[in-house]
């Protein structure tokens, strides 16, 4: 029993043991376009400890999808035969989508500390081509999270679609957001990695065998996005990360404030559930600014900031309603000057048709 059973388990037991103690990294990849020997030294990738403090306990998000997602991850981590049973690499992709400060970022940590793993975060701007990319995403270990931040903002990935829509829409799309368009593409056109590409390495990534693997992307705008790239199986679970409503309030409370009730709660729960206002703003009212602060200055304090939100989002609303009944009419107007131009046209050409079978009757 003891060489082999007892053994057995005490050489498992310290592995595990091991692994939950060993420092964890969150690495980084170097410039890849510069040629000296001092960057070539360095490697594709540098490391710092990882040593975030973000837990699923301190995660403001409604409970139930929490909890969801923490059973989903322990599945992945026990699933190794499972994988291996369908001929699937132990791989995972998660897509975390919402407005800026909803924790996406946060709940990538969180995640990194829930299953231990290491955090390759990939800048994917200073990557220099396809080739370069794909030598990256080969040099990293299992027992980590792949993250790509930002994805809409790395990449021109909304070309094809956005092609698609062109041919769809009239011709007198809105000038403004032409405009706008056109600042996107050209910051994005810094990186000479395609959309190809990055499918190209990510599908590497999953067919290679460095172990377990659960890869991140997080995005703002989860439309812009080209669909092969979000594809189940590639990324198999897409989560909202959403404005902050009253089950994620009572979480940031707890953090920040060390409650769990207060007579402003009733109010703050309708307020939140009808004013969108990110986590990071409710949890920046909740900090408490001075010693003398306490529980009832950051709820009223909170109180009056979700008040403003609304005003703000009032305002906002009307704006934008004015804004799109101008474009609108800007729109109709544009359609009658062309039916008009093209009236005219038709009639110029009657006209002379009808000058030319005159004359012709005439020298007839
Ligand atoms: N759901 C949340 N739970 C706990 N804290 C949060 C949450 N969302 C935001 N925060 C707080 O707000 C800060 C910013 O959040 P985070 O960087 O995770 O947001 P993000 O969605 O990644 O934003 P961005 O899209 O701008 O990168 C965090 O440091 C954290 O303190």
């Amino acid at each position: 029993m003891i060489t082999t059973t007892y053994v057995d388990h005490v050489l498992r037991e310290g592995k595990d043991i091991g692994l939950r103690k060993r420092e964890r990294k969150l690495y980084t990849n170097n410039q890849s376009h510069v040629f000296d020997y001092s960057s070539w030294s360095k490697g594709r990738w540098s490391s710092v400890p990882f040593d975030h403090p973000a837990t699923f306990e301190t995660l403001a998000m409604d409970p139930e999808k929490k909890e969801a997602i923490k059973k989903d991850l322990i599945r992945f981590s026990k699933a190794k035969d499972y994988y291996r049973k369908v001929g699937k690499a132990w791989k995972r992709g998660y897509l975390l989508f919402g407005p800026p400060g909803t924790g996406k970022s946060t709940m990538i940590a969180a995640m990194a500390n829930f299953m231990n793993y290491d955090v390759y975060e990939l800048e994917l701007t200073i990557v220099k081509d396809n080739s370069d990319l794909k030598k990256l995403m080969l040099e990293t270990k299992g027992k980590s999270i792949f993250v790509v931040e930002d994805i809409d903002c790395s990449l021109d990935l909304t070309g094809q679609r956005k092609k698609k829509k062109d041919e769809d829409e009239d011709d007198d799309d809105d000038d403004e957001e032409e405009e706008e368009d056109a600042s996107k593409k050209k910051w994005k056109r810094e990186s000479t990695v395609t959309l190809s590409g990055l499918l190209n390495a990510i599908d590497g990534l999953w067919s290679s065998c460095s172990g377990e693997m659960i890869i991140v992307f997080t995005t703002n705008f989860v439309d812009d996005l080209d669909p092969a790239l979000i594809r189940r199986g590639r990324m198999d679970n897409h989560i909202e990360m959403s404005y902050c409503r009253f089950e994620a309030f009572k979480v940031l409370a707890k953090n920040y404030l060390e409650i769990e009730s207060h007579d402003l709660y009733g109010e703050i729960e309708r307020m939140v559930e009808e004013t969108d206002m990110s986590p990071a703003d409710v949890a920046e009212n909740l900090m408490p600014k001075s010693e003398e602060e306490d529980a009832d200055i950051c709820l009223k304090r909170l109180v009056k900031s979700l008040e403003e939100e609304k005003v703000k989002a009032r305002k906002l609303a009307e704006e934008n309603i004015k804004k799109k009944a101008e474009r609108e009419a800007r729109r109709k107007k544009k359609k009658a000057e062309r039916e008009a131009k093209r009236k005219k046209k038709k009639a110029d050409e009657e006209d002379t048709n009808k000058e030319e079978s005159d004359e012709e009757g005439e020298e007839s």
